[in-house]
């Protein structure tokens, strides 16, 4: 499936746009969330998140899109640019980085007649969507949803979306405008392997076509070594990170998924 390995990550974060989170920590309710998280992420790679159910995989996320407070530091370098330290969610001394954001699978009741249409437009204008959707709307909805080659779902219910089409709409609207890093908080869930290839197809070209970040979480561990360049392995603390193969049989994943090494292994 990879047809592109980034170029510019030879030089590391010195000639490359980078996102930097160092010494991140979140606690709720006096419970700690998330513990001295630090790791890297750079322009045009893929990076997967991979934890066990309440890791702390989307509290991580709400800390980069600045919905919810941590203590550390999370800056963003765009390359040659100077860096911009979001502090608690805001941009001290610079521009906000723009971040895509695809939410873990909304429900859409299936006799729903809300249209892709009419979704797109609620979400991008103040147009009444009960009110006939004037042409220029239509023709932009269209142009947004051809990033991600959905234009034929413009006139469908959002009920009647499978899983895998669903999931192309909310990046379609993701990448309005496109974003300098696109978080996707378990987009393969629900979504059939028919679908789960077109996805991740489409990531890989648009990460190509836009020199993106993406970073993702997922449960589908069969298939992090055809797409991601790097895996992070998190629970409350960054358990290991690095390349896909290194990180699944590395004795941190198996302690933290409850598996036995197989032969070769050292347990
Ligand atoms: N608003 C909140 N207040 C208190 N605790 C919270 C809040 N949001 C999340 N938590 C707790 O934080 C922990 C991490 O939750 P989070 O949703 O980030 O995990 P996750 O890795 O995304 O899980 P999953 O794989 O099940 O989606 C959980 O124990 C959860 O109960």
């Amino acid at each position: 499936m990879r047809k592109f390995k980034h170029g510019k990550l030879s030089g590391g974060c010195a000639d490359s746009c980078c996102l930097k989170l160092e010494g991140l920590s979140v606690s709720m309710e006096g419970d700690q969330i998330l513990e001295d998280v630090s790791f890297h992420l750079h322009c045009g790679e893929i990076v997967a998140l991979i934890g066990p159910n309440g890791a702390g995989k989307s509290t991580l996320f709400r800390s980069i899109l600045g919905q919810t407070p941590y203590k550390g530091s999370i800056t963003f370098s765009p390359a040659g640019g100077p860096a911009i330290r979001l502090a608690d969610g805001a941009a001290a001394g610079g521009t906000r980085p723009l971040v895509g954001y695809v939410p873990q699978s909304p429900s859409f009741d299936r006799g729903d007649p809300v249209s892709v249409l009419d979704f797109f437009t609620a979400a991008t204008s103040k147009w009444p969507v009960f009110l006939p959707i004037p042409r220029e709307y239509r023709d932009r909805a269209a142009a947004i949803l051809a990033r991600v080659h959905g234009e034929d779902l413009l006139d469908r219910p959002m009920g009647a979306l499978s899983g895998g089409q669903l999931q192309r709409v909310l990046l379609a609207l993701a990448l309005e405008p496109v974003p300098h890093i696109l978080i996707l908080d378990e987009p393969l869930s629900g979504v059939d392997i028919e679908g789960e290839h077109q996805l991740l197809e489409m990531l890989d070209e648009l990460r190509t076509q836009y020199d993106l970040s993406i970073f993702l979480s997922t449960h589908d561990f069969a298939t992090l070594g055809q797409f991601a360049d790097k895996v992070i392995l998190l629970n409350k603390r960054m358990l290991r990170a690095g390349p896909p193969d290194e990180v699944l049989s590395s004795p941190e994943f198996y302690d933290t998924f409850h598996l036995r090494m197989g032969r070769g292994g050292e347990r």
